[in-house]
């Protein structure tokens, strides 16, 4: 028989009630097993994830045998076929436990890796190898730390991936899916979803390619030629992070004007006695100069804002977390005090905003717009908070003014943490999803991820700057080369890599099954909505100026976008904001022009080419 609309607000109002209880112990239960990791928190955490699919297998088989299509409501028919997809829980109870088994596996693989020295102590990822790879000159103890860290990681990883990406398959077609990736990229709401990512990575490439090639012509000059091939890829240990993801570390080798160098804000956070606590202060302060929700009490109790020194072992991960109950939400971060974690825990209040914005909404509109729009709140704040202007005012500049060889220095910072992330961000799902969708087997998952497979070069791309890689010449490499490190990212692994190896999963969403394509829209999105808010704010001049710190109106706007949680197709909603339907790279490239001008000038003057046509890798000739 069928169900009457009237029954599905019933159903509903029944799944809200006792949604709340069940997901609360769930993320208790998680939250004291990755801040205390012990087996018998591990086993709580796995009881309570049972109990969780238990009870989502419940509701998802009913919700799916009402008739959506005959209901009225658009709330009703929305927040039922939300109901549908139960991920995990959709699996037969022994591949259930398996797979359950599987992800603690490999985050718990993940969270214990550890580098040993010689004779002497073993170093965790953080904060020990990332400060190894953030300030490290000695390009063998970059690669000391590199290869230490994907030997560690990678390899435990590699036996199991396969049968994590066999029952995660099974999870998608469970919930009428072709394959996981397709189970997540339907989050997006929208048909076109990969034709877009192509269409915004087209756009950003000549912006990409051009700092890749001026940062490859820093390094020469530092490094020398026997480490970096001036038409070729630059080697991964150098750019100081442990995935080459983001490059601000290494910002003192690529001033474009070094004998103006800025300020050190880390220095200055020290100087001043910053501590954890005061930078998620600082983050909140800026929430609530904008008139928005402060952190509420529980949040400064509960939080986890530095790695524990009692000996307990924890996921150092950054997270924040909602215990879906009332004004009960937290971090999780191993806090060192830096600029780049002053800037990641003000992404992280982000989080916490919206968490609190969308709290009395059903518990199936807990969450962003779309899993970008999650990500990119936190980072719009940040984009005024590193501004010139903002780190002044909070006294964490002295410099009045900036003049414009310096701020061609500040922009090129920004670059080294934005622009550096576009491959990145773009390539780690573009392997994922091949690798779900059968492209990219089991048997070349890390040459697949480096692509050294093909030695094909890419045509070079004649005179610096005037036209960058032709997309045709990419587009006819990237058949054969596929979607990887180097025809992405341009990057090389310092040292040989084998199938023995499997460096993706030396980054922690892999192991942890998180997705991560969020964070390419996300870095787009910012932009888009940083210039709406600092329009609205009253801002004139360039955007890179911009700081909407006690901007009323600003936060009026944000609020009501972040109030709405996923209670609307994101497209509608970006929409009434921006006036534009779609995510648009216009705000981005408007930001970093006066860069790229200065970039373009800067290559053609040191006659250097856009791209690798040199190929292969060092260790390969
Ligand atoms: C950008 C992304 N941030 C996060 O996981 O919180 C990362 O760290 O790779
Ligand atoms: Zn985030």
């Amino acid at each position: 028989e069928f169900y009457s609309e009237a029954q599905a607000k019933m159903f509903l109002q029944f799944y809200e009630q006792t949604a709340q209880v069940v997901l609360n112990e769930l993320m208790e239960a998680t939250w004291n097993y990755v801040t205390n990791i012990t087996r018998r928190n591990q086993e709580n955490m796995m009881q309570k994830e049972a109990e969780w699919s238990q009870f989502m297998l419940y509701f998802g088989t009913r919700a799916r045998m009402f008739r959506i299509n005959h209901f009225l409501d658009p709330d009703v028919k929305r927040m039922l076929s939300k109901l549908r997809n139960i991920d995990k829980s959709a699996l037969p109870t022994k591949d259930l436990l398996e797979y359950n088994k599987l992800l603690t596996y490999m985050e718990a693989a993940y969270n214990g890796a550890e580098v040993c020295l010689n004779e002497g102590p073993c170093l965790p990822l953080e904060p020990d190898l990332e400060e190894i790879m953030a300030t490290s000159r000695d390009q063998k103890e970059l690669l000391w730390a590199w290869q230490g860290w994907r030997d560690a990681v990678g390899r435990q990883l590699r036996p199991v991936f396969g049968d994590y990406v066999h029952l995660s398959n099974k999870v998608a077609q469970y919930n009428g899916y072709e394959d996981m990736g397709a189970l997540w990229r339907s989050k997006y709401e929208s048909d076109t979803l990969e034709d877009d990512l192509e269409q915004l990575y087209t756009e950003l490439q000549p912006l990409y390619l051009n700092l890749h090639a001026y940062v490859r012509r820093s390094l020469y000059r530092f490094y020398g030629p026997e480490l970096i091939d001036l038409r070729g890829p630059i080697p991964a240990h150098l750019l100081g992070n442990m995935w080459a993801q983001s490059w601000g570390n290494i910002l003192d080798l690529v001033l474009p004007y070094p004998d103006k160098p800025p300020e050190d804000v880390t220095k200055i956070m020290k100087i001043q006695h910053w501590k954890p606590e005061k930078m998620f202060e600082e983050a909140n302060l800026f929430f609530t100069s904008m008139g928005m929700l402060p952190a509420p009490p529980t949040f400064w109790i509960k939080s986890m804002m530095q790695k524990p020194v009692d000996g307990r072992e924890v996921e150092c991960h950054t997270s924040s977390w909602n215990f879906y109950k009332f004004n009960d939400f937290r971090v999780k971060k191993c806090t060192e005090v830096t600029v780049e974690d002053l800037l990641s825990v003000f992404h992280q209040m982000g989080h916490i905003q919206y968490f609190s914005q969308y709290q009395n909404l059903s518990v199936i509109y807990q969450e962003g717009a779309s899993p970008a729009f999650e990500e990119a709140v936190g980072s719009i704040i940040t984009l005024s908070a590193s501004s010139h202007k903002h780190l002044l005012a909070r006294g964490l500049l002295s410099q009045q003014h900036l003049d414009s060889e310096e701020e061609m220095n500040f922009l090129l910072g920004i670059a080294l943490e934005k622009i550096a992330f576009i491959p990145f961000s773009y390539m780690v799902d573009l392997f994922r999803w091949k690798v779900f969708d059968g492209t990219i087997q089991k048997s070349v998952y890390n040459q697949e991820w480096w692509n050294l497979r093909d030695r094909v070069s890419l045509r070079s791309p004649g005179y610096p700057g005037t036209h960058s890689v032709d997309q045709a010449d990419l587009e006819l490499n990237s058949q054969v080369l596929g979607s990887k490190v180097l025809k992405y990212q341009g990057l090389c692994p310092p040292v040989p890599r084998s199938e023995d190896d499997f460096d993706p999963g030396a980054k922690f969403h892999i192991p942890a099954s998180l997705p991560y394509v969020r964070y390419f829209l996300s870095l787009v999105l910012q932009f888009q909505l940083h210039e709406v808010l600092c329009r609205a704010s009253g801002h004139v001049g360039p955007l890179h100026r911009c700081d909407i710190y006690n901007s009323k109106v600003a936060g009026r706007i944000l609020e009501d976008l972040l109030k709405l949680g996923s209670s609307r197709p994101w497209q509608q909603v970006l929409k009434e904001m921006t006036g534009e339907p779609n995510i648009s790279t216009k705000a981005l490239l408007t930001y970093f022009k006066p860069l790229l001008n200065w970039l373009v000038t800067e290559n053609v003057k040191q006659g250097d080419i856009l791209g690798w046509p040199d190929f292969s890798c060092s260790f390969e000739e």
